[in-house]
């Protein structure tokens, strides 16, 4: 008996394909891959609908159609029907089928029946599976299929092989090029293929992702510990380990130089900005970890080619990187092809290494003088709860490469102390200094010719433990040829001018001669060297100087140019350049950073420009 949903769905029938929004996969193969036998399973597990051009036309012969001969002649010998024919019988099916999502075997099989389904029903498909299998296993599968085929014999299956070769196989080129094929190895056994076949169809997360290229290469990643399946612990590590991973295993990864060279890959990080809502979905806590060739650039707008996606899941915290359960569930297949997956459309951003991170967290406790004092004592225990972060710790917290860490941390004049590294807080480098300059004077040392040994015996003998003495040569000075050092002019008077500025703003005259007065009589200050240290502010006749540090500003381009319009609301170019030539914006010329964050004015013609916020 007709039901209330079955007449509806037949009135839904008639309206024509384009009115209604289909899903169509094109499954494509040579003869005897296993298209029919995969298509059977994804109909299962899917919800598709089967439609295999082949069948068709086979029923078409069996339901006495005029066109029955023609087309049973053409099978017989291997060739291509007319597409005339075949798009009518695909069309046909799709319009009388409630469904609307189809897989389409078999079809299309040359250049015309591509154009011809694309010029009849206008659809594009979503994508195109295609079924890889050496010629003499699909030969040997064909003359045991035992289906009654009367193209199952010998000379057909070569002719059918042939017409394959010529014609098919440029149509799924057609598709590559297109990055639309999902490649599956069809030779493996039929539960093996279709796993393979289920990663592609197996939805993500039917929303948008934001993934953040974390701009590493992927040389980063250990894979060798906390494997989670034996059979991981027996293969190999970083970048195999993870490119050798099985669907439905996972291992954890952390950032690590062993990942081996495979610099040609990137690793993409989910940005935080959703992270509040992964978090708080009830599924899991995952991230999306993608990794794509090097050389394929990202673009801001496009979905970029994906090399391969994992899914990862996290079993404490999201935002930070170290102990993540990664587990793949999408083949290699993936590699070189698509541009959008079907179900998820992904939207990716090349962003910098996150080194505010490192900044935030050697802040948390810099060495002080009284770290100094306990450096002996200090237990295990301790040292675990004073938040004090070794090399890989910093590693598994940072999203950096060893390189970018490492001039991270020497940019924040960071220092290896029994292991940890550390930022040393200011009061104490400033008393180390002068103690420094003060025993050149006892000394009668040139701050241009320091021995090393003799200023660290010194400096040691004065309370300083050795690895601070040698970390303040390495902040304020430079090693020359000879082995001495020589004490940065620049470095130690910004130094003495941070110092006074610490107090808050000061007048430009009171600056001047206090900066004079602390300075070394051997060195000479000059004003241009606070560039991007210092602003200076009128109020009434008298000119102030504060401090305004672009290295105490955040990386991030969008929190920069905030915190500059907050800071003033109008900047000259000559003010602004200091504090943005640092940062860099993949895919962005600093004209481009300018465009996007601010908005440029020029009263006059001959004026400076000035530049506020957007
Ligand atoms: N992965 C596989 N391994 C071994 N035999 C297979 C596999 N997949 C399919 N077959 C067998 O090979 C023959 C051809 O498979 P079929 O799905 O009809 O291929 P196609 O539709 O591509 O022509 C069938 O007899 C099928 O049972
Ligand atoms: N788009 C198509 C599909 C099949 N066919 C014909 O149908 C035959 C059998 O195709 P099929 O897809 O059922 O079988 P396999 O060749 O994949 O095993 C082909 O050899 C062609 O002669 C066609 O002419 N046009």
């Amino acid at each position: 008996m007709e039901t209330a949903i079955d007449s509806a769905n037949k009135e839904a029938n008639g309206i024509s394909l384009s009115e209604k929004k289909v899903t169509v996969v094109f499954v494509l193969g040579g003869p005897g891959s296993g298209k029919g036998t995969q298509c059977a399973n994804i109909v299962q597990h899917f919800g598709f609908t089967h439609l295999s051009a082949g069948d068709l036309l086979r029923a078409e012969i069996k339901s006495g159609s005029e066109n029955g001969t023609m087309i049973q002649n053409m099978i017989k010998d291997g060739k291509i029907v007319p597409s005339e024919v075949t798009v009518k019988l695909l069309q046909r099916a799709m319009q009388d089928s409630s469904n609307d999502k189809f897989l389409i075997d078999g079809f299309p099989r040359n250049e015309e029946n591509r154009a011809a389904f694309e010029s009849v029903t206008g659809i594009d498909p979503e994508f195109v599976l295609f079924f890889e299998c050496p010629e003499e296993e699909m030969e040997r599968r064909l003359l045991s299929r035992n289906q009654g085929r009367e193209d199952d014999n010998i000379d057909t299956v070569r002719k059918r092989f042939k017409v394959y070769m010529e014609s098919s196989l440029p149509v799924i080129e057609y598709y590559i090029a297109k990055g639309k094929v999902r490649k599956i190895e069809a030779a493996k056994p039929v539960k093996e293929v279709f796993e393979a076949v289920k990663t592609i169809f197996t939805p993500l997360k039917e929303k948008e992702l934001y993934l953040i290229d974390c701009k590493k290469p992927v040389e980063l990643i250990e894979a060798a510990m906390e494997m989670e399946t034996e059979q991981q612990l027996s293969t190999c590590r970083g970048a195999e380990a993870v490119l050798n991973l099985q669907p439905a295993s996972s291992v954890s990864i952390a950032y690590h130089s062993l990942f081996g060279p495979h610099d040609d890959l990137v690793l993409l990080e989910l940005d935080e900005k959703l992270l509040p809502d992964v978090l708080h979905n009830s599924l899991m806590k995952m991230q999306f970890f993608v990794l794509r060739p090097k050389h394929m650039p990202l673009s801001m707008s496009e979905p970029p080619t994906l090399y391969c996606l994992y899914r990862l899941q996290i079993n404490h915290c999201c935002v930070e990187m170290h102990k993540i359960l990664m587990r793949k569930i999408v083949s290699r297949n993936w590699w070189h092809q698509s541009s959008k997956w079907h179900l998820v459309s992904w939207k990716l951003f090349e962003v910098a290494p996150r080194i505010d991170r490192l900044k935030m967290l050697l802040s948390e406790n810099p060495y002080r003088f009284d770290d100094a004092l306990m450096s002996e004592e200090l237990d295990e225990m301790e040292k675990n709860n004073t938040r004090l972060y070794s090399w890989s710790d910093l590693i598994d917290k940072v999203q950096a490469s060893a390189d970018e860490l490492r001039s991270g941390l020497q940019a924040l004049s960071a220092v290896e102390i029994d292991g940890y590294w550390r930022i040393v807080d200011e009061n104490y480098m400033d008393g180390i200094l002068n103690m420094l300059l003060h025993n050149s004077v006892l000394n009668d040392w040139s701050l241009n010719g320091l021995n090393e040994a003799e200023v660290v015996g010194v400096l040691q003998s004065d309370g300083f433990p050795c690895e601070i003495a040698h970390h303040c040569l390495q902040v304020y000075g430079s090693k020359m040829d000879d082995g001495m050092w020589r004490l940065d002019e620049k470095r130690v008077c910004i130094h003495f001018a941070r110092g006074i500025l610490r107090g808050g703003k000061i007048r430009m005259d009171n600056f001047m001669v206090e900066w004079m007065r602390k300075i070394p009589e051997e060195m000479q200050a000059s004003f241009d060297m606070l560039t991007g240290e210092v602003l200076t502010e009128k109020l009434g006749i008298e000119t102030w100087v504060y401090a305004f540090s672009v290295s105490s500003l955040p990386s991030a381009p969008a929190e920069r140019f905030s915190m500059l319009f907050r800071e003033r609301p109008k900047w000259e170019w000559k003010d602004l350049q200091p504090y943005i030539r640092d940062l860099s914006v993949p895919g962005l010329s600093s004209e481009g950073l300018l465009l996007k964050y601010t908005r440029r004015t020029q009263p006059t013609p001959d004026a400076e420009p000035v530049f506020s916020a957007r």
